[in-house]
């Protein structure tokens, strides 16, 4: 007879310091969009992401965000499909966070350098405009002065809803 062990997920990353900068308040996702953004923010102790959700000082979203050995695509490295992941949610959350109930229609990503995995980056996030049903939202994944991706978000309000 075959028998097949059990795999458990044990966590071996340790503990990650996903503190903001000074000005920052936390800011609380699940309360205004619900629990269903789980792909990205669901595992607070896992091994894909790991993120807060800020406002700065000027009230625009910001995140601090740990790209886990999950998001491995080039050895060492983030997936580019995992910073995508990221924006789309950070930049989406932003639109929400300004007061628009909106989807991502189109997201537009420029991959600048290689984000090496196990590294605490920042999400920058700022609403551009919002005329009709249309919100644009521009973002980044930074740390320091590295760019990693950049990208611009066109999101669509969702009428009656
Ligand atoms: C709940 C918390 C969410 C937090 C953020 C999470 C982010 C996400 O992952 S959202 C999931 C990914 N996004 C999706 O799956 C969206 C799928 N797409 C859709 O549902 C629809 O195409 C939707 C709602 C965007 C637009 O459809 P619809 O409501 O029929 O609008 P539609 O009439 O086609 O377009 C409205 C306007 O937006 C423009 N538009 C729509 N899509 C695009 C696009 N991709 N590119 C450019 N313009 C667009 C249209 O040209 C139109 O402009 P205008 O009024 O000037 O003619």
């Amino acid at each position: 007879m075959r028998v097949v062990k059990k795999k458990v997920l044990v966590d071996v990353c340790g503990p990650v310091d996903l503190s903001g900068d000074e000005g920052w308040v936390a800011f609380d996702a699940p309360a205004l969009v619900g629990a269903s953004l789980r792909f990205v923010s669901g595992e607070p102790d896992g091994n894909r992401y790991r993120v807060r959700y800020y406002r700065d000082a000027e009230q625009q979203l910001r995140a601090r965000i740990w790209f886990g050995p999950e998001t491995e695509g080039p050895p060492g490295h983030s997936h580019g499909g995992a910073m995508a992941a990221v924006l789309d949610e950070v930049l989406g959350l932003a639109a929400w966070a300004a007061g628009h109930r909106v989807v991502v229609g189109n997201l537009n990503i420029s991959f600048r350098n290689l984000l090496p995995l196990e590294e605490v980056v920042t999400v920058e996030s700022t609403v551009i405009s919002a005329a009709g049903r249309k919100v644009m939202v521009h973002g980044r994944i930074c740390l320091g002065e590295t760019v990693f991706a950049e990208a611009e978000c066109l999101c669509i309000t969702l009428p009656g809803k």
